[in-house]
């Protein structure tokens, strides 16, 4: 049976589920004291590269925020100012308040109080993982560690492979060593560097529940690092949306899916149906009908944003007059096109369609206005 099946069948957060999945009991890890991490008009050059321009942001104690953006928008960068590891050429870092990066002060990585998970786990080829695990430790020879280092990875349910090398290990196997690593310090900050993008789909998802489920229980303040917005949207009490090294957008997960401030961040979470116009009455006219373009100046280029899954095909006779020209079956839902009259490229639609419709029909297209968005065309 698959992760995906179980996860299918209601049984991801029951113990029979993760003791398959050979995750450790919940409740097992131990709890960190959680810090505060301040970001104050952080900007990074690298030569003529601007990596960051004048962050700032600040992480409550306990809280999980997802840096999310496309590369190269400075996301890996601001954790690597966090850990230390690298010194921002303006600005400060602070923990609890404290500046640990400015101009005056400089706190090293290893007594920031801060575990790290890299994107390629970062593990000693050379150490077994019983001894990658009790690196991190203070004192990494004595008996305490070693005990420390084992629950830590019987925590990620790896206890058995504690003599084992890397390279005996899945991808898997080694994310979850590179999490034993960093939260056996109990550190206050855990920051976390696309920590689920080498993993394939149905392992992933329950790496990232297993993950979810370790961090709100070690109780760490934890950045995660990623360009998937579902990663974000499933593990973080906020989002930071990044673009071209500043910060586009923070909010909770609904937030910025349901509010967007910009068209940019409104792309990161929906692929919409867009469809150009121009302001008129404060509206924006469409085939699709018009729509209240608020904030979006008199006069000027908009892009209506659709939903697909708002997008409701109904029996022809009803609202508009389209035509089926696509049907594709996706399980739950059925990916639709529809081609309506006045409007050049077909609407896509996600929805459950009975069984009756079939690509060439007629039917009848509704477009709720609720949810559909308009920005201005400039925006982009
Ligand atoms: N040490 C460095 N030297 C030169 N340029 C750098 C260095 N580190 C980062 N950069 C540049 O800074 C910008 C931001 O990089 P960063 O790795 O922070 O982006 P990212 O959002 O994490 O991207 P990705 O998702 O691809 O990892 C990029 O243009 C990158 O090429």
């Amino acid at each position: 049976m698959t992760a995906h099946l179980l996860r299918g069948q209601g049984l991801a957060g029951s113990e029979t589920a993760r003791s398959w999945l050979g995750w450790g009991r919940r409740g097992t890890a131990g709890a960190a004291i959680p810090m505060a991490l301040g970001f104050d008009g952080v900007t990074q050059r690298f030569g003529a590269v601007t990596a960051l321009s004048d962050v700032s942001l600040s992480v409550r104690p306990g809280e999980i925020v997802a840096l999310l953006g496309q590369s190269g928008c400075g996301k890996t960068t601001l954790l690597r100012l966090a850990a230390g590891v690298e010194r921002p050429s303006a600005g400060r870092v602070l923990l609890e308040g404290r500046d640990v990066s400015s101009p005056a002060a400089f706190v090293e990585p290893e007594h920031r109080g801060v575990g790290f998970v890299f994107q390629d786990y970062a593990l000693f080829p050379h150490l077994s993982v019983r001894e990658n695990v009790r690196f991190g430790l203070r004192d990494r020879s004595g008996s305490a560690a070693d005990a420390t280092a084992l629950r830590a990875l019987a925590r990620v349910g790896l206890e058995h492979l504690a003599d084992s090398y890397p390279h005996m290990l899945s991808g898997g196997e080694q994310q979850r060593v590179a999490l034993a690593r960093a939260i056996a310090p109990r550190p206050g900050v855990l920051l976390m560097d696309e920590p689920f993008s080498n993993l394939d789909r149905r392992l992933r998802d329950v790496v990232r529940d297993e993950t979810a489920a370790l961090l709100e229980e070690t109780g760490a303040t934890s950045i995660i690092v990623t360009h998937d917005p579902e990663d974000a949207m499933r593990i973080a009490d906020r989002i930071v949306l990044m673009r071209a090294g500043r910060i586009a957008q923070i909010g909770t997960a609904e937030e910025l899916y349901r509010k967007p401030a910009s068209l940019f961040a409104a792309r990161f979470f929906c692929d919409f149906n867009e469809i150009e116009g121009r302001v008129s009455g404060g509206t924006v006219e469409t085939p699709f009908g018009r729509f209240a373009a608020q904030g979006v100046a008199e006069g000027s280029d908009a892009i209506v944003c659709i939903r697909p899954h708002r997008v409701r095909i109904v029996p022809k006779g009803y609202y508009l007059k389209g035509r089926l020209v696509a049907r594709r079956f996706l399980g739950e839902v059925d990916h639709v096109l529809v081609a309506v009259d006045g409007f050049d490229r077909p609407l896509a639609a996600r929805m459950a369609l009975s069984d009756e419709v079939g690509v060439g029909d007629e039917v009848g297209v509704d477009i709720p206005s609720d949810e559909v968005l308009v920005f201005p065309a400039a925006d982009q």
